[in-house]
Order: structure tokens, then C-alpha cells, then sequence
């Protein structure tokens, strides 16, 4: 069986991926559209992409992609500590402090603000497509003094020199996984997780006052507990907003059919996005 992750090798994704699937045959994309499209295409089975960062929040690509474009159900969740480093090609490990510029994934570069303002003010970053790509391009030109920001993983796999470990401004850095398929994989690691997740896209009824209100209320009366809502654009108009909503249970017969019936009669539209047990992962 196959999974995708976003690639290269040696990015957060595949530390996720790896930690669960084992006995796979692991594919690489560039990008988190490229990973759903390659489940929706029958390419691979399955796809790991990345959700949510304590520190930085949504990947707004992953909810966007997955609410307007790829219709894959989310199958499991995989959450994993994450440690940032500052790497250089060794070549010029003695020099980094002079480094003309930072290259990393968007998201790894917003976790690294603060570390980023006291020791390179006024140094350009740049993002790419993941932080095992920015690992791999500064490899490819040790004449340019440049850093990148990516894992241990990545440093082994392309030859790079750490040189400023745990540069992520905040402890406990964490970042959530989905894992997407087409039909229900069972797949023993997380089949074992005793917790699971729920998530719902709901729409509002347009210009109804107090809507949200009664959305949260048919949550709240039944006691479902909610772990996250956020609002995404429609992109139909400014103003016009869904909501994704994560649910701390696994669906039933009653309470959340209810929910999702009470929610209808009020004129939202609701969406399953999954069910899915979700689980926290160590990675040594
Ligand atoms: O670039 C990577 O290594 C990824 O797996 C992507 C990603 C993300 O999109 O959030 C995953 C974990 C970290 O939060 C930083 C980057």
C-alpha cells in the first residue's frame, strides 16, 4: 500500500508518516495539493498532510484544498513534537552568524519569528516548499552563505551542519497531521488510540442573526465538546464564511446526528469531513 506525504525526504510529514505506517511504500510530493490530488487519482491510498501547528495554526492550504477541491474523507490523525534547528552546508559552519539568507517552509520560518528578529534582523527569509527542501537547496550552493530551518532528519539526510538547535520560539511545539482516503484503512497503530475526532464544515444561512449562536447551542445542550472552530472564506464574496468545527468524540447513532439535523433545520448546510482516531506520537 501506498502513502503520500509532502516532500522531500526527511520533512515533519514523513517523521509523522513514518512513525505510523509501517510496511508501506512511502511517495514523496512537492506540494499538499499534489498529495490529495494523488489520492483522488488512485495514486497512492493514502495521504499525510499537515493540519494544524500550535504555534502558527491552520495550514490554510490543507483546509482550503480539502473544503473547495479535493472531496477526501479524513481517515486519522497523527500529532508529533517538533524541533526546530538552524542548519548551514558545512562549508560555511564557521560564518553562519553572517548568513544573507534564512530559507524554509512558510510555517517553520512563522514558528522561528522571534529567534529569527534577534539574530538576523534585517536578513531576508524566503519560503519553500518544505523544510526539507530548504535543507536540501542550501546543499546544493555552499558558495552562498545561507541557512535553512528543518529537522535532525533533514540535517542527516542532505549533510548539513547544525548550528542553533531548538530555535522554535515556544516549548511544546506541535504539529497535527490528517491522514486522507478514499475508503476506511485499517490501520493498526491508530486504530489502537482510544481518542477520537469528529470534524464538521458548516455553513450559515445567510444574514440570519444569531445563527452561530444556535449552531453552538445544539452542540452545547447534548454536551458534544468542541476542540476547534475556525472560519474560511468562501471565496464566493468578502464577508461570506464556513466554519470547520472538531468535535472531541467519534461519531454515533444520536447526539451527533442530532446536532447536524438540528443544525439543518436552522438552514445551515453541514458536511461530515470525518471520524477518525487521533493520536499523539514521541518521536524517539
Ligand atoms: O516542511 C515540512 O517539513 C512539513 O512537513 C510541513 C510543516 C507544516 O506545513 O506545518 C509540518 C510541520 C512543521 O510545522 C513545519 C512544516
Amino acid at each position: 500500500m501506498k502513502v503520500g506525504y509532502l516532500g522531500p525526504k526527511a520533512t515533519f510529514t514523513e517523521l509523522a508518516v513514518k512513525k505510523v505506517f509501517e510496511g508501506f511504500e512511502y511517495v514523496p510530493f512537492q506540494t499538499i495539493p499534489g498529495c490529495m490530488d494523488a489520492v483522488s487519482n488512485h495514486v497512492v491510498e493514502l495521504a499525510v498532510v499537515p493540519l494544524e501547528n500550535t504555534l502558527e495554526g491552520s495550514v490554510n492550504i490543507t483546509l482550503d484544498y480539502l473544503t473547495h477541491v479535493a472531496d477526501i474523507p479524513i481517515i486519522g490523525e497523527i500529532t508529533i513534537p517538533i524541533t526546530m534547528h538552524l542548519m548551514v552546508h558545512p562549508k560555511n559552519a564557521e560564518r553562519w552568524q553572517d548568513a544573507e539568507k534564512i530559507f524554509s517552509h512558510s510555517h517553520a520560518i512563522a514558528q522561528c519569528h522571534k529567534f529569527l528578529h534577534k539574530h538576523f534582523k534585517g536578513v531576508p527569509y524566503e519560503s519553500v516548499s518544505s523544510t526539507a527542501a530548504s535543507a536540501k537547496m542550501i546543499m546544493e550552493s555552499p558558495e552562498l552563505n545561507i541557512a535553512a530551518i528543518a529537522n535532525e532528519l533533514a540535517a542527516k539526510e542532505y549533510g548539513a551542519t547544525i548550528v542553533q538547535r531548538g530555535i522554535h520560539d515556544f516549548d511544546h511545539n506541535h504539529t497535527r497531521f490528517i491522514v486522507l482516503a478514499k475508503k476506511d484503512i485499517d490501520f493498526q497503530v491508530l486504530s489502537g488510540s482510544s481518542h477520537y475526532r469528529t470534524t464538521l464544515m458548516v455553513t450559515l444561512p445567510s444574514d440570519q442573526a444569531g445563527a452561530l449562536h444556535q449552531v453552538l447551542s445544539a452542540f452545547a445542550w447534548r454536551k458534544i465538546n468542541l476542540s476547534k472552530i475556525e472560519s474560511r472564506p468562501m471565496k464566493t464574496g468578502i464577508g461570506n464564511y464556513f466554519f470547520i468545527i472538531d468535535l472531541e468524540m467519534k461519531l454515533d447513532d444520536v447526539l451527533i446526528p442530532g446536532a447536524i439535523a438540528e443544525m439543518e433545520a436552522l438552514g445551515c448546510s453541514v458536511k461530515l469531513l470525518g471520524s477518525y482516531p487521533a493520536m499523539m506520537v514521541d518521536l524517539d
